[in-house]
């Protein structure tokens, strides 16, 4: 067991009592809700006759259905509409603060949380959303529920769970150009497995991690369920607390600021914390990364060849084959070349400004391929206006890429925005499963957004390193 990290000792701060079933009752500090998963947990608790035990730490949006370009009330498609209608009206009930698209603040849920500066280290955050471990980015303890458990929250302000092992993941040496934290996430659930994160907690570190900035971490945090993980954080350091300082919940505190800076500092795990596991990545060796099959630990170093299933562990031989087959690739080639029909750059993986300035520094000067429809899908209302507040959006169209409001969009096709027939898709977005992107036939392969911005302009998966920026580059 691990012992002295910060998961130990948030969830000792946090622990109410132990259950007879062997698991602890856990206090919750910012429970997040959205329109998919919370409506069935408010019809179970509005049948007991039950409230919202703490509106007050409870945050509501709206990002999966949500229209990316008419937002004209009622929605043109009704099913959307009554989603909202209902959200709408359990908010209310509740009195819960709701991030409504009229407030300019609206955006996917793990956007939302942490640019507003709700997300904060030390906390325990649940919501009704796998992805809920990117809040770990800031050293807060963050787990994706079920509805049984966002019921359990409502009602008490707490969840019944298990304590994870810890392993730490080290990310060492320095990222090549052209090498983000997507293609460090990749790599990892490429080397761990998609289900190697079992029964663990990650704790991602070393000089790659410290050295990266909160959207960085963000992205990797992101992807800590697609590597099997039940949460992943990072220790929180000087570059959490500068981005904190400047967010709604300290700008006009810096008293309440310091206060909090002091509890943060003292939940970083010990340097002799001791893990269940630790392993060690050498960040020089990681590049641009793309993955060439259905599930996200099917990646490959662009340059490098698709494997051969034969090569691949036995349990994973099968997966493998129809996964190529689904992809039509052929083991022994790589990924560049691979044509794409649509680029979407958007999710809440890579969705935020320095994600889209990024994209824009390769698309600036160039124009999206004349058999692409590309696409940009800001994380939330914020990013959207200060994106377009330094020029980015001009940037964007000017290409032919359409720029368009903030949701999940095509990275789950619950909107109109989707794939249609067997396109393949350039995607910025955490999952490639069969479907994901709204058609079956259709294909997902996962990658950074500059990536993707190199992928939109030349119509098929191309090594950005390849593409010098034609203009300046911001800084
Ligand atoms: C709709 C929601 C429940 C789902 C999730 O939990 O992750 C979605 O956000 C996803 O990414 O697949
Ligand atoms: S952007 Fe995608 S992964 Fe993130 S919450 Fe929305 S649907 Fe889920």
């Amino acid at each position: 067991m691990s012992e002295g990290t910060l998961y130990d000792t948030v969830w000792d701060r946090h622990a109410v009592t132990e259950l007879p079933s062997g698991q602890t009752q856990l206090f919750v500090g910012l429970h997040l809700i959205h329109e998919v998963t919370s409506p069935q947990a408010f019809g179970m608790l509005r049948e007991r006759g039950m409230e919202v035990a703490y509106p007050e730490r409870t945050h509501a949006t709206v990002d999966h259905i949500v229209p990316t370009g008419d937002r004209e009330r009622p929605y043109g498609d009704d099913a959307a509409e009554e989603m909202m209608r209902e959200l709408e009206e359990n908010v209310r009930e509740a009195g819960i603060e709701f991030d409504h698209p009229d407030t300019g603040n609206q955006g996917i849920v793990h956007v939302i949380g942490p640019e507003q500066g709700k997300t904060q280290p030390g906390m325990t955050i649940v919501c009704g959303d796998s992805h809920t471990a990117t809040h770990g980015a800031f050293g807060a303890l963050a787990f994706g529920i079920g509805t049984s458990q966002i019921r359990d929250v409502f009602a008490t302000g707490c969840i019944a769970m298990e304590k994870q092992d810890v392993r730490r993941i080290e990310v060492n040496g320095e990222l090549g150009d052209g090498v983000t934290a997507k293609d460090v996430v990749l790599t990892i659930i490429r080397k761990l497995g998609t289900d190697g994160g079992v029964g663990y907690v990650y704790e991602y570190a070393g000089d790659v991690i410290e050295n990266m900035g909160m959207e960085g971490r963000m992205t990797i945090c992101n992807m800590s369920i697609e590597g099997g993980a039940r949460a992943g954080y990072v220790n929180p350091d000087e570059t959490t607390y500068e981005f904190l300082r400047d967010t709604d919940a300290f700008e006009d505190d810096p008293e309440k600021f310091e206060a909090r800076k002091a509890y943060w500092e003292s939940i970083r795990s010990d340097a002799d914390a001791e893990y269940d596991d630790v392993v060690e990545i050498d960040g020089s060796e990681i590049e641009p990364t793309v993955t060439w099959g259905t599930t996200p630990g099917q990646g490959v170093g662009v340059t490098e060849p698709i494997p051969a299933p034969a090569d691949l562990p036995a349990d994973k031989r099968d997966v493998a084959e129809r996964a190529q087959e689904h992809m039509g690739v052929e083991p022994g080639d790589t990924m560049e070349g691979y044509p794409i029909d649509v680029a979407f750059l958007g999710s809440c993986t890579n969705a935020r400004l320095p994600d889209l300035r990024a994209a824009a520094d390769i698309v600036d000067g160039r124009e999206v391929h004349e058999d692409v429809r590309a696409m940009v899908v800001p994380g939330s209302q914020r990013v959207k206006a200060a994106a377009e507040a330094e020029g980015l959006d001009e940037i964007f169209r000017e290409a032919g890429f359409d720029w368009r409001g903030a949701g999940c969009s095509m990275c789950l096709g619950m909107n109109d925005d989707q794939l249609e027939g067997a396109e393949t898709s350039a995607s910025s977005s955490n999952r490639n499963f069969v479907g994901r992107q709204g058609s079956k036939e259709g294909r997902t392969v996962l990658m950074s957004p500059t990536m993707v911005a190199a992928a939109a302009v030349e119509g098929e998966v191309t090594d950005v390193r390849d593409l010098e920026p034609v203009r300046e580059v911001r800084a």
